[in-house]
C-alpha cells in the first residue's frame, strides 16, 4: 500500500547563506495492508522528515513515494489534497483547529468531507469521543481551550473517524494516561485488522512492540551511511 523507493532529501537554509544540508538518501520502505511499521532512530535521524515527505508536506528531492497508485513525490497539490481526504490519514501530536467549531464537528469533519451524512458522522464522532473519555459536556465546545491531553484525544478521534487505507501516526500515545493509551492501542489494532497500512513514530517502546510488525531504523538513510 505504501512504497517508498530511493527517496532523498536536503534542506536549503536560505537564512544561512543558502547552505544545503543533506538529511536523507536512498530511503526505502514498504508497508502492506494490515501492517504497522515503526520508524526508529536517534533524535535528529530523520523520522519526522520522512513522515512529512510521505504526507506531502516536504518535497522529496528524488525517488518515489507511492501511496496506492499516487506518487506523492510527483503529485499536484490537488491530487495530494484528494489523497489526504480519501486515502492517507495523519495523526500528529497536536490538534490544529479552527476556533468556534465544536469538538463534535471537528471529529466528524473527515467523514462529512467524504460524503457521510450528518447524522451518521455525528454518531461515529460521539462513539469515538466517548471511547476516548472526552466528557459529553465538552462536545459542543471548541477544543481550543481543552487541556493538552484532551486536545490530543480529540485529534486521535478525528484521525480515526474515517477508515483511511493508509495512516501516519506521530507519537499517538504520547502524554496519555494508561486507560486512554490502551484505548488508542486498541484503535490501532482495529485499524490494522480492517486492513490499514500504518507507519508510526512511537517513543513508547511497549506500545511500539505491541502494535508494530517491524521497525525501520532511519539512521540507515542518513547520507553518510548510504554513501
Ligand atoms: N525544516 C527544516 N529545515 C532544516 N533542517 C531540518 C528541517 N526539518 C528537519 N531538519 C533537519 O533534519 C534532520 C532530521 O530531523 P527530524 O526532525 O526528521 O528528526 P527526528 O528523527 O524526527 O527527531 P526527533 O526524534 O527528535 O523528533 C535534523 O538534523 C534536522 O535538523
Amino acid at each position: 500500500m505504501i512504497n517508498v523507493e530511493n527517496v532523498s532529501k536536503s534542506f536549503t537554509l536560505h537564512n544561512q547563506g543558502a547552505a544545503v544540508i543533506p538529511v536523507m538518501a536512498e530511503a526505502n520502505l514498504q508497508v502492506a495492508a494490515g501492517e504497522c511499521v515503526a520508524l526508529v532512530g536517534a533524535s535528529g535521524a530523520g523520522k519526522s522528515t520522512l513522515m512529512r515527505m510521505i504526507y506531502g508536506n516536504y518535497l522529496a528531492a528524488s525517488g518515489r513515494i507511492m501511496i496506492g497508485d499516487v506518487d506523492v513525490a510527483q503529485a499536484e497539490p490537488r491530487e495530494i489534497l484528494q489523497l489526504r481526504r480519501h486515502v492517507l490519514g495523519y495523526v500528529s501530536q497536536f490538534l490544529r483547529v479552527v476556533p468556534r467549531v465544536s469538538t463534535l464537528d471537528v471529529v466528524a469533519e473527515p467523514l462529512l468531507a467524504t460524503g457521510t451524512d450528518r447524522d451518521a458522522a455525528h454518531a461515529r464522532a460521539k462513539t469515538l469521543l466517548a471511547n476516548l473519555n472526552i466528557p459529553e459536556r465538552l462536545w459542543a465546545l471548541s477544543p481550543t481551550t481543552f487541556s493538552g491531553g484532551e486536545q490530543q484525544r480529540v485529534n486521535i478521534a478525528r484521525g480515526f473517524a474515517y477508515d483511511y487505507p493508509a495512516m501516519l501516526l506521530d507519537e499517538p500515545t504520547a502524554s496519555l494516561d494508561a486507560a486512554n493509551r490502551e484505548v488508542v492501542l486498541q484503535m490501532i489494532e482495529a485499524a490494522k485488522a480492517r486492513g490499514a497500512a500504518i507507519i508510526g513514530i512511537f517513543h513508547d517502546d511497549a506500545a511500539r512492540a505491541r502494535v508494530c510488525d517491524k521497525e525501520i531504523d532511519v539512521t540507515g538513510f542518513t547520507p553518510q551511511a548510504a554513501a
